[in-house]
C-alpha cells in the first residue's frame, strides 16, 4: 500500500538533515530498490549508491558473469566487503542486492549503522518486473515465480528485522519514494 505523501521542500530538508545515516534499501529482487533508491535519494538531495553496480565497477564484470565464474559464494564475499565499505563511507541512499541483508554479518552491520528499509511487495508485481530484464542469475535456475516464492518464504524473517517496512505496489516512483519518507518519519 503506498500513500499519496504531500511533504512541501521544506517538510523533506527538514527530514533530511534527521537523517544521520545511510538509509539502506533491502528486499527481494523486483521490489524497486535499485529505481525508487535513486528517486529517494533525488528528493533528499543525497547521493545514490547501488551495490551491484559498485561491484560490477570493482570486478569489471556483470552481476550474472561472476556467479557465471566463480559462483554465489564469492559474489557474496566481495557483496558483503563491498557494503561494509559504503556504509563506512556514509552515503546518503544505498540500494543493496536482494541476498545482501541475508548474511548475518552484512545484517548486523546495516542495523548498526544505518536506516534499513524493507521494500515488500506481491509476488505477482515481482515476477512481472523481474521478467523485463534477465540479469539475475539466480532466477534463470527455474521458474521465477517458485523461486521468488521460495526466497520469500527463507529471506522473511531477515528482512522483518529492517527498523522501517514499506509495503509497496505498483505507484509511480516517486510515489513510493514519498512512502519511504513518510515511514522514516513517523520512525525517526
Ligand atoms: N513502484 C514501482 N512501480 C512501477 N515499476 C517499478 C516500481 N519499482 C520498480 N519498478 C520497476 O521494476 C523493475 C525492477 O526494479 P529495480 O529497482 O531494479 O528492483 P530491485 O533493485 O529491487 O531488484 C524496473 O523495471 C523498475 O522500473
Ligand atoms: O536476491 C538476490 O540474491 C540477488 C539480487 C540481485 O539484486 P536486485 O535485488 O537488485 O535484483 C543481485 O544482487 C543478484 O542477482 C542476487
Ligand atoms: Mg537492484
Amino acid at each position: 500500500m503506498t500513500h499519496a505523501t504531500a511533504f512541501t521542500p521544506a517538510e523533506i530538508g527538514g527530514l533530511a538533515r534527521r537523517i544521520d545515516r545511510p538509509v539502506v534499501l533491502v528486499g527481494l529482487m523486483g521490489v524497486g530498490k535499485s529505481t525508487v533508491g535513486r528517486r529517494l535519494a533525488a528528493l533528499l538531495d543525497t547521493d545514490f549508491i547501488d551495490v551491484d553496480e559498485e561491484i560490477e565497477r570493482a570486478a569489471d564484470r556483470s552481476v550474472s558473469e561472476i556467479f557465471e565464474a566463480h559462483g554465489e559464494l564469492y559474489f557474496r564475499a566481495g557483496e558483503r566487503r563491498v557494503i561494509a565499505r559504503l556504509v563506512e563511507e556514509g552515503h546518503g541512499v544505498i540500494a543493496t542486492g536482494g541476498g545482501a541483508f541475508v548474511d548475518p554479518e552484512t545484517r548486523a552491520l546495516i542495523l548498526d549503522r544505518a536506516i534499513a528499509v524493507w521494500l515488500d511487495c506481491d509476488i505477482d508485481t515481482l515476477v512481472e518486473r523481474t521478467a523485463r530484464r534477465d540479469s539475475r542469475p539466480l532466477l534463470r535456475k527455474g521458474d521465477p515465480r517458485a523461486i521468488l516464492t521460495q526466497l520469500k518464504d527463507q529471506r522473511g524473517d531477515a528482512y522483518a528485522e529492517a527498523q522501517v517496512h514499506v509495503v509497496t505496489d505498483d505507484a509511480p516512483h516517486t510515489e513510493t519514494a514519498l512512502s519511504i519518507l513518510s515511514a522514516i518519519d513517523a520512525w525517526l
